[in-house]
């Protein structure tokens, strides 16, 4: 591993000195967290009857929608009111190669692992496989809401590459990478540290910063991964500029006792990844059902997040996350929806999910409002990536990525909708019962990614 050469992020960036041409200004009410409701009360905004002015992909200015439609009569009015219209959803933790076998229900993780994901992630070694299921997966987060994804990619490389080219083609921003591990799965999907190493760095001149795509070193877990595969990690972490870093932390009681038992060196699970220099404010650790003290000190130190994936944990059977603990640590904490896993892409259900979770831990537990609930599903995600500057609220300045929930006539929710007295209760509903045939529309950069089939003029009550 000799190679010292380094890649600078292409784009990524908003132009906001672009000429203000095809300006397009969307009328509609609008929510958005552009601060942590953990820490600053009133942080959800509310706009009714709002408007944001988007040109070149970028939000240009925001406000009530006849002060701008004043400032601006040229721009080329949308008009979204009967719906709400929010940040993209940012899914903090999501795997790509497990979308066919959400649902495996009744398992524990290493049980799950063996059974239910494991032979699934062999199959994308078949290239026409790998891109069916790139197609699925990408245009399921979209039809979620999901505009920005830190997805767990594939143990093969050409599969990985075959998800930037989807990720990008369909508009979601993935950071993502090659999957690695040298033990304990099963042969197929074990590599070498000096493979790896080359494998990932290929995938990482070929996409790291192109377009909306960013790459993330993605060692599975320490379970699978050996100190030499953890150190290869690191060096692609130091030789490349900007990288993200994720996998696996403190799930399971089987796993962290087999992980203990394969790092004796170490002082815990945590250790087995900051020995390697692994954990950094660029780290998103999935899980952390069960922590130590001084993990947590210790992740709060480095700045390092923590994706909470509340459908996984209750489906496998993890436990129970301990958010409180994680706050008064001051770890950040984003959402994830954990796929496969996890049951299904919606991060509305996986923010009902953690309510849920939360309010049955009783004294233990942190009472979540809905603005908690909306931050968790969009800016804490931003901010687990380092991407609070371009996506996660509707800020000026920021790229338009949004998701409209425009309930169908003569649902359940649609009711709701025509009669919340409240914005906060609004904001409710739609985590309480909102589904993806809720989700009417998704912008990705300002560019429509997804579009339901219904008539959307045709569905205001
Ligand atoms: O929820 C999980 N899903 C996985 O695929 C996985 N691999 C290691 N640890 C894991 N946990
Ligand atoms: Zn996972």
């Amino acid at each position: 591993m000799t190679q010292t050469q380094t890649t600078q992020p292409q784009t990524n960036q908003p132009q906001t000195n672009q000429p203000h041409t095809n300006q397009t200004l969307y009328r509609a009410t609008f929510m958005h967290t552009p601060a942590s409701p953990f820490e600053t009360p009133d942080a959800l905004q509310v706009q009714e009857d709002g408007g944001l002015l988007v040109a070149g992909g970028v939000i240009q200015a925001s406000g009530p929608f006849s002060e701008l439609r004043a400032g601006h009569p040229g721009a080329e009015v949308s008009d979204l009111r009967g719906g709400l219209l929010l940040p993209g959803f940012i899914d903090t933790h999501v795997h790509y190669p497990q979308g066919r076998v959400i649902g495996g229900l009744g398992m524990p993780l290493l049980e799950w692992l063996d059974r239910n994901a494991l032979p699934e992630e062999v199959r994308l070694a078949d290239p026409d496989y790998a891109r069916a299921v790139a197609q699925e997966f990408t245009r399921s987060l979209l039809q979620n809401g999901t505009t920005t994804a830190l997805v767990f990619g594939s143990h093969f490389a050409p599969a990985v590459d075959t998800l930037f080219a989807e990720a990008e083609r369909s508009g979601l921003r993935a950071v993502a990478g090659l999957v690695v591990s040298d033990r304990l799965l099963r042969p197929e999907l074990h590599t070498t540290p000096q493979r790896a190493y080359e494998e990932s760095r290929a995938l990482i001149e070929r996409w790291h910063g192109v377009g909306r795509q960013l790459y993330a070193v993605t060692p599975r877990f320490s379970l699978s991964a050996s100190e030499g595969m953890l150190d290869a990690c690191a060096a692609l972490m130091r030789e490349f500029q900007g990288l993200r870093f994720t996998s696996h932390i403190n799930e399971n009681v089987a796993e962290i006792g087999v992980v203990q038992g394969l790092f004796p060196q170490a002082r815990d699970y945590l250790d087995t990844y900051e020995r390697a220099g692994l954990v950094t404010r660029r780290s998103v650790l999935a899980h952390n059902v069960h922590p130590n003290d001084r993990e947590l000190g210790a992740m709060a130190a480095h700045g390092c997040s923590a994706a909470h994936c509340p459908c996984s944990n209750s489906a496998l059977g993890s436990g129970f996350f301990p958010l409180k603990r994680h706050l008064q640590a001051g770890v950040h904490v984003s959402l994830g929806t954990d796929v496969g896993g996890g049951t299904g892409f919606s991060m509305l259900k996986e923010g009902l999910q953690a309510y849920f979770m939360q309010q049955l831990q009783g004294e233990q537990g942190v009472s979540l409002t809905p603005a908690h609930l909306l931050y968790l599903a969009t800016h804490a995600g931003a901010q687990a990536l380092n991407l609070a500057h371009l996506t996660g609220d509707f800020s000026v300045g920021k790229f338009f990525d949004a998701v409209l929930i425009d309930p169908a006539p003569q649902t359940a929710l649609r009711a709701v909708y025509a009669a919340a007295d409240s914005p906060a209760r609004l904001l409710a509903a739609t985590f309480a019962s909102g589904t993806p045939g809720d989700v009417a529309r998704v912008w990705a950069g300002g560019d429509t990614a997804y579009q339901a089939r219904r008539d959307l003029a045709a569905i205001h009550p």
